[in-house]
């Protein structure tokens, strides 16, 4: 058992192990750490901007974030680390004196600036794009929405990566070795790798691996438990079925109902406005969506948008709040036309809640209230609370205000959605197939409390396939097919008096 006794003396050399154990903590994991920390912060502030540039409209940009990014993550860590090392030796010994070190650092950022670049852009283009719509349709800036919500939602999604990316920094810190570095300044490898020359065996070299493992063993489990949390997210027991919902709205419709006039919240009878479309045109590049659309709705009034899927339904509802521009015509409300004032300031008062809820994630209920709250409206956080709890009870969610959307129902959520909406004082609400994603007992609850609303006052414009709740809420019912309104008129006109070929079919297939 020669051979045996050959390895153990190779890798397992008690002594050599024991004599070197102070210098490869107090020396080589320190700077092991220090190099792989450095190296990931300032790579992700170089990640971060890189992301910036990827994502940008400016196609300058762009390219040159395309090019760093293809050039520091094709070229092997080796040949960079020595590029930069020995290129800018002479540089480096001006700025940072005779130490490689800070080279090493700077070699190892640009490598991990690229990956890291990588990891955020594709993290902030995975947010979905209903969440900039719903900051958009809140009244939030681009930017507000991106700096807000879009970005740290990403961030969030990737952080997992970039735990991996900083066991990569650990492992690739091993290789600034081959810049020379002074004794106090080597990192575990270079230690064991000193002491294995030394001692003629590579029982070091084992330990500096053993150190490797116990930073880098335990931060992969994080990960691992990290990734898991962020997918299922932390799931609080709450049974309630879709009857229970019912009952939960139900009795928060009754309580607003029941109160006295004078304690009356300011939003139970609601203000709205008009709205006048005239010949609106709208493309999508060169498709023509919306033709010559005529549409008025009075004050307080609900109309329901009906028709065959792909007939500008939609887009008629994103015209109206500017979430997308017509090419010609133009849109009055109250009397005035929307173009002439900024999108946010039509936004603002024009609300919208979407068929997908487009709720924020990473928020409560709460505080999907209070955000627009205080960033739009500029109530201070106290009074933004006051508001968003009012507003919460009034769709019947006080008691949910912490959970956040994961832990809430669809039909949950759809009616923190509306509660957001309702929360900007809106003059008109728009509902864009607001029920289409909900399980059939919890579409009653959200079909009620719009109900609720109209007869409240809200001007309401409701993209729906519920013909049932078209018939007996609507004051109005609006036929599109091809991007044109066919016909327009009471919800008895409409669906029991139908006076054009394609209305007659329409109904025959939906009723
Ligand atoms: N962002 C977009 N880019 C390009 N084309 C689009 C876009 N959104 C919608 N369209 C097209 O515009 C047309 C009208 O779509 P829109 O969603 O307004 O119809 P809809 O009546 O609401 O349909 P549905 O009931 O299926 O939602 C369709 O042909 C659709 O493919």
């Amino acid at each position: 058992m020669d051979w045996l006794e050959t390895l153990r003396r190779s890798f397992l050399d008690w002594e050599s192990m024991a004599a070197i154990l102070p210098n490869m903590i107090m020396v080589g994991l320190k700077n092991t750490l220090i190099l792989a920390a450095a190296s990931t912060l300032l790579g992700t502030v170089i990640g971060m901007v890189l992301a910036v540039m990827g994502i940008s409209e400016n196609r300058a940009l762009k390219l040159m974030a395309r090019v760093y990014t293809d050039i520091f993550r094709g070229l092997p860590a080796i040949v960079t680390i020595l590029l930069i090392g020995q290129g800018f030796a002479r540089v480096g010994r001006e700025l940072f004196g005779p130490s490689p070190y800070p080279l090493g650092i700077l070699a190892l950022s640009l490598i991990a600036g690229a990956y890291i670049g990588e990891i955020f852009r594709s993290g902030i283009q995975s947010v979905e794009r209903g969440q900039m719509d719903a900051c958009r349709t809140l009244g939030l800036t681009y930017h507000q929405g991106m700096r807000l919500v879009v970005i740290p939602q990403g961030i969030r999604r990737v952080l997992p990566a970039l735990v991996n990316q900083f066991i990569g920094n650990v492992k690739d810190s091993s290789l600034v070795y081959f810049l020379g570095l002074l004794s106090s300044e080597r990192e575990l490898f270079r230690v064991g790798q000193d002491q294995a020359v030394l001692t003629g065996n590579l029982s070091p070299l084992l330990l500096a691996g053993i150190f490797y493992l116990i930073i880098t063993v335990p931060l992969t489990h994080l990960v691992n438990h990290i990734d898991r949390r962020l997918r299922e997210g932390k799931r609080i027991a709450v049974a309630t079925s879709g009857l229970a919902e019912l009952d939960e709205i139900d009795s928060a419709v009754a309580r607003e109902a029941a109160r006295p006039a004078e304690q009356a919240s300011p939003s139970k009878q609601y203000k709205g406005g008009s709205i006048k479309v005239r010949g609106l045109d709208m493309f999508y590049g060169d498709h023509q969506v919306l033709r010559g659309v005529d549409l008025s709705v009075a004050p307080g009034t609900v109309t329901c948008l009906i028709g065959p899927s792909g007939s500008g339904k939609s887009t008629l509802l994103r015209c109206l709040n500017r979430l997308v521009d017509g090419r010609s015509g133009d849109i009055l409300l109250d009397g005035r036309s929307i173009y002439q004032e900024k999108p946010d300031t039509v936004r603002r008062r024009v609300g919208m809640v979407f068929q997908h809820f487009n709720l924020f994630p990473d928020r409560t209920a709460l505080d999907n209230l209070t955000l627009a709250l205080r960033k739009v409206r500029g109530l201070s956080t106290a009074e933004a609370k006051r508001v968003a709890e009012a507003r919460l009870a009034e769709v019947g969610l006080l008691e949910r205000k912490d959970f956040r959307p994961a832990n809430l129902s669809g039909g949950q959520q759809q009616r923190v959605a509306i509660a957001r909406a309702l929360a900007m004082e809106p003059e008109v609400m728009l509902f864009d197939e607001v029920t289409s994603a909900l399980d059939p007992e919890l579409v009653k609850g959200v079909l009620n409390l719009m109900a609720d609303l109209g007869r409240r006052g809200m001007t309401m414009v409701v993209v729906t396939h519920e013909m049932a709740f078209a018939r007996k809420v609507a004051d109005q019912v609006v036929f599109m097919d091809e991007g044109r309104v066919i016909e327009a008129g009471s919800p008895g006109a409409i669906f029991d008096d139908p006076q054009s070929a394609r209305l007659k079919r329409f109904l025959a297939e939906v009723l």
